[in-house]
């Protein structure tokens, strides 16, 4: 499991550790782990040319003993001050001792332009708001220079603990973290600026429930239904897919296909695409009458291309057990019916539908995805899975929310999000809980993707077909 706190933990677990070890250690195991990541990057260090940018905060103190550590080995260093009479004064001394020379804002143009690597110290934690005016324009000076950006501890201007980018902020190829994640590293659009991720041990203690986790395979296997050998279909879990229409036949095959290949025992299918379905799947057992007369259902999933029939998503949510909206399902559900529902609820929407139901516009959602996902988890006292670039889980209860580590934007394509919604139906109906069915299907689903896509466009169909694929993966 990938985790990740927010900043007032970390301040926290810094505090009661920085209270047992001399004065200094943790900033120098900080600046240990970034020169070694700096290091790595340049191949040689001696006769490399590091710039670093340095803001007023102890972010700037990590990359000034950095920046010591490759002078001693050889590098030239530069470091920008963006504000001389409030840089970190050991760091500084340190960096002066080794030869390390200084330049104002105004005369980093030319060192930036010979830089190999450019170390983001501007701001770390402390940090509020996208970039200051006196900052941003080294920002846009490090990403036109075409050296490797590497930012300390996280990319300076995004929101550590939401994801958000307010205004400007610094594009890194490479981002050392200190302790622990934090979620704006995780959760798009912040995670774009990050590039990629290393996190360097320095010893923190934190608490069990991070704010943001990821799965990883280990995770997934763990949690993937498993057959055992008295199992019959009714044991594995019978799921009911209330999809599709004369219009929209081809959602309820996408859906379908999802679920047969979610570890649920048998597919039902009930609504007017029947036909469709049985050409295609005929293991499924099809009825054109309503969700009240299907037979035993362990799970329902209700909405892809249904239309605006409200009848069969009420009789869903009157059924006692697991239910999951998406798309027309959540915009024809009642908001009070959902509340009073004693047995889960997934909610499956993409930005523009969760807009619709927080009344808010699709931009707000994608700029806040965190936000937006606890809100309308709580708002419906529901499980809520956020569709999109980074794909965020949370439960109604506000605790930790699970975040998808293996989306990928050929995903985005018509139908995708039916064969998601039968997939996380179908694991709903095996037994797992609404945040595990949710979150073990986006990571299948991602997996998938890729598989399907190869590199080249995939159809939605394509990413069904490549799910056992990636589940034996998971589970090798
Ligand atoms: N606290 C600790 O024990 C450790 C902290 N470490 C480092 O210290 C950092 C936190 O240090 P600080 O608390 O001093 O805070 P920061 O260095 O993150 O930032 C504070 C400074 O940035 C300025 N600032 C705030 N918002 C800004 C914006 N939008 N644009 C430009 N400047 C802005 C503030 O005026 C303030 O001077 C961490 O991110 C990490 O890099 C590490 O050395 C590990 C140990
Ligand atoms: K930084």
């Amino acid at each position: 499991m990938r985790t990740a706190y927010r900043v007032e933990t970390v301040r926290t677990a810094e505090r009661e550790l920085m209270a047992r070890l001399p004065e200094g250690a943790l900033m120098q195991r900080a600046a240990a782990g970034l020169a070694a990541a700096c290091a790595d990057l340049l191949g040689r260090v001696y006769g490399s040319r590091v710039v670093l940018l340095i803001g007023s905060g102890d972010n700037g103190g990590d990359a000034l003993y950095a920046g010591a550590r490759l002078a001693k080995r050889g590098a030239g260093v530069t470091a920008v001050l963006l504000n001389p009479d409030r840089t970190h004064p050991g760091g500084l001394r340190a960096l002066r001792r080794v030869g390390g020379t200084v330049v104002p804002p105004h005369r980093a143009d030319h060192a930036l332009q010979r830089a190999h690597v450019v170390v983001d110290g501007i701001v770390g934690i402390g940090g509020k708001g996208g970039l200051r005016p006196d900052a941003a324009p080294l920002a846009e000076l490090a990403a036109a220079s075409g050296a490797a950006v590497v930012a300390v501890d996280l990319p300076s201007g995004i929101e550590a603990d939401t994801g958000e980018v307010r205004g400007a902020a610094v594009r890194a190829d490479l981002t050392v973290t200190f302790g622990t994640h934090k979620p704006g590293l995780l959760i798009d659009p912040a995670r774009e600026y990050a590039g990629s991720v290393r996190l360097v041990d320095i010893g923190l203690t934190l608490p069990a429930d991070p704010d943001v986790e990821a799965l990883q395979h280990a995770d997934v296997a763990a949690l993937l239904p498993h057959p055992a050998a008295e199992s019959d279909k009714y044991r594995r879990g019978v799921v009911g897919i209330a999809a599709g229409s004369t219009r929209y036949p081809g959602a309820a095959v996408l859906a379908v296909s999802g679920a047969l290949r979610g570890g649920a025992g048998a597919v039902r299918y009930v609504g007017p695409a029947g036909d469709a379905v049985i050409a295609r799947f005929p293991e499924t057992l099809v009825s054109d009458r309503g969700p009240k007369h299907a037979g035993r259902v362990q799970a329902w999933v209700v909405g892809p291309g249904a239309g605006d029939d409200a009848e069969p998503v009420a009789e869903v949510l009157a059924a006692d057990v697991p239910v999951l909206l998406d798309a027309d399902g959540l915009r024809l559900a009642d908001r009070d019916a959902v509340r009073a529902r004693t047995a889960p609820t997934l909610m499956t929407p993409h930005a523009g539908e969760a807009a619709a139901l927080l009344g808010t516009s699709r931009e707000e959602v994608e700029g806040a995805r965190l936000t937006a996902v606890r809100d309308l988890a709580r708002s419906y006292d529901a499980t809520v899975l956020l569709k999109g670039s980074t794909t965020l889980v949370s439960g109604p209860d506000g605790g930790t929310v699970r975040v998808n580590p293996t989306g990928t934007a050929w995903l985005a394509t018509a139908g995708s999000g039916d064969v998601l919604s039968g997939l996380s139906g179908s694991l709903l109906a095996a037994g797992l809980s609404a945040l595990d069915a949710g979150s073990v299907a986006a990571y299948l689903h991602g997996l998938a993707g890729r598989y399907a896509a190869d590199g080249a466009p995939a159809g939605a169909h394509d990413v069904a077909e490549a799910i056992p694929a990636a589940w034996r993966d998971i589970r090798a």
